[in-house]
């Protein structure tokens, strides 16, 4: 079964509708210069609304870890995602579990990305946009990712409804990530569009089992 994951989500009816279409994590973006980025406090009743047995994410870029403990201290983190250039000793200073985004162009070593964050619980594998971290819309070369990546593969990158089949299979992640692919506007989720794409990628599950 491919996990789904949406990102991006600032509002509690977005929350609660990707929950309820089958969404298995959410992502909060603590990243002030996103337009998607949330605070503190609205997180924490993003958190809160959220039905059991849905990951809540919280992402951030390069952040100063005092700022990561202070979110820590107020909302109920599952996962961490670190999307900038942190160190594998940055990611796990914070003794929580983490996913590691990758931004991913041609020459990227993957294989060696995975050796250096052998402690990450995932690669989530972003497309590469310099100067902007993340929530791009662009897709990348699926062909760049090895087969035989010894860390469960988030894929990301724009995403949506229309090429998450085709995307998961030729890739055939753990679980795939998706922001502006589901918006009705950046930061505002489109319900149908989440439906869709979350029924895309039952049917492509059913279809390769
Ligand atoms: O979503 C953002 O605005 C963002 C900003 C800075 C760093 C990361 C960000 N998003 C991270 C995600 O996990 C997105 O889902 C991922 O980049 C894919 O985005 P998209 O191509 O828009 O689906």
């Amino acid at each position: 079964m491919t996990r789904v994951k949406i990102c991006g989500i600032t509002r509690v009816e977005d929350a609660l509708a990707a929950a309820r279409e089958g969404a298995h994590a959410i992502g909060l973006v603590f990243y002030e210069r996103s337009p998607r980025h949330v605070g503190i406090a609205q997180a924490a009743q993003l958190a809160a609304a959220l039905p059991p047995f849905v990951t809540t994410v919280g992402l951030f870029v390069d952040a100063d870890p005092a700022f990561v403990r202070a979110v820590l201290a107020a909302v109920p983190l599952d996962l961490l995602q670190f999307h900038g250039d942190e160190t594998p000793e940055y990611c796990t200073q914070f003794g929580r579990p983490y996913l590691k985004a990758i931004r991913v162009k041609a020459g990227v070593d993957l294989l060696q990305c995975a050796a250096r964050f052998s402690t990450a619980k995932a690669l989530l594998l972003d497309a590469y946009v310099a100067g902007v971290p993340g929530g791009t819309g662009a897709t990348f070369d699926w062909g760049l990712i090895p087969r035989n990546l010894p860390l469960p593969v988030i894929l990301s990158g724009g995403l949506d409804p229309d090429n998450v089949a085709a995307a998961v299979e030729r890739v055939r992640p753990y679980a795939v990530d998706v922001s502006s692919g589901v918006e009705a506007a950046k930061g505002i989720k489109d319900a149908a569009k989440v439906a869709a794409f979350i029924n895309e990628v039952k049917r492509i599950d059913v279809q390769l089992s």
